[in-house]
């Protein structure tokens, strides 16, 4: 059933995935996942190698059939869509380009799918970087060439929402910084840009959002800037006085997480190096050293996609019993 207009307004270049579940065989590679992906953001589609992603992208993109769930674009299933490549462009793995013709002429092939005209092909070369480049054969383009020929590719029918998988894959620093720039621009124009990658280092400085799985379930979604917020605060406090040390610990009900052998150095969670410096002045402790040791973003990241200890792995799944 076509949406009415105010459920359009609502919906309009929102990526909804619900309860979105596939089994291959007894490996239960997305499992019951939920998450929505706004316009005018770049969201960060995160989780080791093997977490499901790409099995996300292609259940969202009609590629592959959910065993449950589903997936919509502005509301509606993929193949329900009326003109799929004018709403979603997507680059799921380096795409092939004919090796001996120019940038332009493989993107001529592609451009009569999104009902594109040969100023558009043009146009979409200029807008990542390749108009000098052209009209030299694909063959002789680096990787990173072919990584923006392949961007190119999939803005074609000017999509509104932009499903990458990996984009940075391949790309140098100076790469990897114009991507950032580039995918801010986009999302800058109000599309809804995502960017998978099982590295949170990698797009950190390049994302809004951040939508992170692990072995197929949701184990975080949050703006970036929240997920710093969950970072924990860390301390190493020195001190030649070990009792006092303890008593101070004590006294302050702090949770020590890691001792010296000879107790003169506590690693203390929870606490922040003013409160701990200011604690042990009050307390006429001796302080030798007082180091910040919070945990980095990438520490909480690998804390939320650690496979847990025990004899599964990340893709033989502790649901392995709930697979059909
Ligand atoms: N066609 C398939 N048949 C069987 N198993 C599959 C198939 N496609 C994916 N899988 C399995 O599903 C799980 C998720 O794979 P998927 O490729 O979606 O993960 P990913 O997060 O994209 O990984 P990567 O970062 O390595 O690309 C893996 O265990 C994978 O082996």
């Amino acid at each position: 059933m076509a949406p009415t207009a105010q459920e359009s307004a609502l919906t309009d270049g929102v990526v909804s995935v619900r309860g979105l579940t596939k089994c291959f065989g007894t490996v239960r590679a997305v499992d019951d996942l939920s998450f929505d992906v706004t316009p005018g953001r770049v969201t960060g589609f995160l989780g080791p190698n093997g977490s499901g992603k790409t099995t996300t992208l292609r259940m969202v993109l009609g590629l592959t059939a959910p065993t449950a769930g589903t997936a919509t674009i502005s509301g509606q299933s993929y193949r329900d869509l009326a003109s799929p490549l004018n709403t979603v462009g997507a680059a799921l793995e380096a795409t092939s380009f004919h090796p001996g013709r120019t940038g332009l002429d493989n993107l001529r092939t592609y451009a009569p799918l999104a009902g594109a005209s040969d100023a558009r092909c043009a146009e979409v070369l200029d807008l990542v970087g390749l108009g000098a480049a052209a009209e030299r054969r694909a063959g002789t383009y680096s990787l990173g060439m072919r990584q923006r020929l392949g961007l190119a590719t999939t803005l074609l029918g000017d999509p509104r929402v932009l499903l990458l998988d990996e984009p940075s894959n391949g790309l140098d620093p100076e790469g990897i910084r114009w991507l950032r720039g580039f995918l801010r621009f986009l999302a800058g124009e109000g599309r809804t840009v995502l960017v998978s990658s099982h590295m949170l280092t990698e797009v950190q400085q390049s994302v809004d959002d951040v939508v992170i799985i692990a072995r197929g379930r949701l184990v975080h979604s949050s703006s970036m800037e929240a997920l710093g917020a969950l970072s924990v605060p860390r301390i190493t406090l020195m001190s030649p006085d070990a009792p006092g040390l303890e008593r101070l610990v004590a006294q302050m009900s702090w949770s020590a997480t890691n001792r010296s052998a000879d107790g003169r150095t506590i690693e203390i969670e929870n606490v922040t190096a003013a409160d701990a410096g200011a604690a042990a002045f009050t307390a006429g402790l001796e302080v030798h050293g007082l180091a910040d040791r919070s945990q980095t973003l990438e520490e909480t990241f690998l804390r939320m996609v650690e496979v847990p200890p025990g004899p599964q792995s990340a893709t033989t799944p502790a649901t392995l019993g709930k697979a059909s």
